[in-house]
């Protein structure tokens, strides 16, 4: 046990921090070293076993990353922007592999999560799924197969609590789409349709979002043409897909050279 990389996670008490605790606990591969959450949280000064509803684990959840992070070999972090970007200088100062998981990242959070990476091991997407990264490959070479005579329209749905749209993973998909196709996807992009629109642009991508319920994450990727239509789904059932694809790249990380990565790195494809 003792020579297992120590992982610490933030955001420990949300939807994916207590799905990747329980992932970390079982795996038998990696041991949780420290969890964190923000300034206020009734988890603060806790046990997370015991704020879990189980037994005490002896890992006591802190609202001071510095502290935590400076036990780790890797920070795994599905938290919100402006937290990750904090957390990406502080894993970095530590030398940690620094997983992140959270969506919803702008130009300007990229750029000082870039920055990070000259330092350490940064590991980033916005879907950490074997099925959703397969799933990216399977558009850009689909993409590439058809010209613009194929609209391209990606439609996604998530539980009512998600805060930010397209889902990182629809960005994903409207990236890899767009690389098929040789063009920027800045270029094409077409979201949140209301109104007056006019008539679709040819060879725009265009964004759906769905929001209800408890819906885990599903994407379509529809490519749409006269007389005919592919589509190809991802379905997730369960978080401890995305769960169990960060702890695969936190564990991937160990012995890379400092960095920016994504899960196609991870995962080889
Ligand atoms: N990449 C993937 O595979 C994947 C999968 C699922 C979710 N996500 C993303 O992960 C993020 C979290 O999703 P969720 O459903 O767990 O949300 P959530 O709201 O349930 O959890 C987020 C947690 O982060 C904590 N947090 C916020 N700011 C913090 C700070 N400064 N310090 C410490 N903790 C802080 C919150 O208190 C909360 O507990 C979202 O951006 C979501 O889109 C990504
Ligand atoms: O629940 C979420 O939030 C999810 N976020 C990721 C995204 O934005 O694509 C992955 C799926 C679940």
């Amino acid at each position: 046990m003792g020579d297992l990389p120590g992982i610490v996670i933030t955001g420990a008490s949300g939807r994916m921090g207590q799905m990747l605790i329980r992932t970390v606990l079982e795996s038998g591969k990696a041991k949780l070293v420290g969890a964190v959450e923000r300034a206020g949280s009734p988890w603060v000064g806790r046990d997370v076993g015991e704020a879990m509803g189980g037994a005490a684990l002896g890992v006591i959840c802190t609202d001071d990353p510095l502290e935590a992070f400076a036990k780790a070999q890797a920070v795994i972090d599905f938290t919100a922007p402006a937290a990750t970007v904090e957390f990406a200088a502080l894993a970095a100062q530590a030398r940690a592999v620094h997983v992140i998981g959270t969506t919803g990242l702008e130009a300007e959070h990229l750029a000082k999560i870039a920055a990070a990476a000259h330092h350490a091991v940064i590991v980033r997407a916005g879907n950490m799924s074997l099925g959703v990264n397969l799933l990216v490959k399977l558009t850009q070479k689909v993409a590439q197969a058809l010209d613009a005579d194929w609209d391209i329209e990606i439609i996604e749905a998530h539980h009512n609590r998600k805060v930010d749209a397209p889902s990182g993973t629809a960005l994903m998909l409207g990236e890899a789409a767009a690389e098929g196709r040789g063009v920027a996807l800045a270029d094409v992009r077409d979201s949140g349709r209301d109104g007056i629109t006019g008539a679709r642009q040819r060879g725009d991508i265009g964004f759906s979002a769905i929001r209800g319920g408890d819906i885990v994450g599903e994407h379509d990727v529809l490519f749409a043409s006269p007389g005919e239509r592919i589509v190809l789904r991802h379905v997730a059932t369960d978080r401890a897909i995305f769960a169990r694809g960060a702890l695969k790249a936190a564990l991937w990380g160990q012995d890379k050279a400092p960095g920016a990565y994504d899960m196609l790195d991870v995962l080889g494809l």
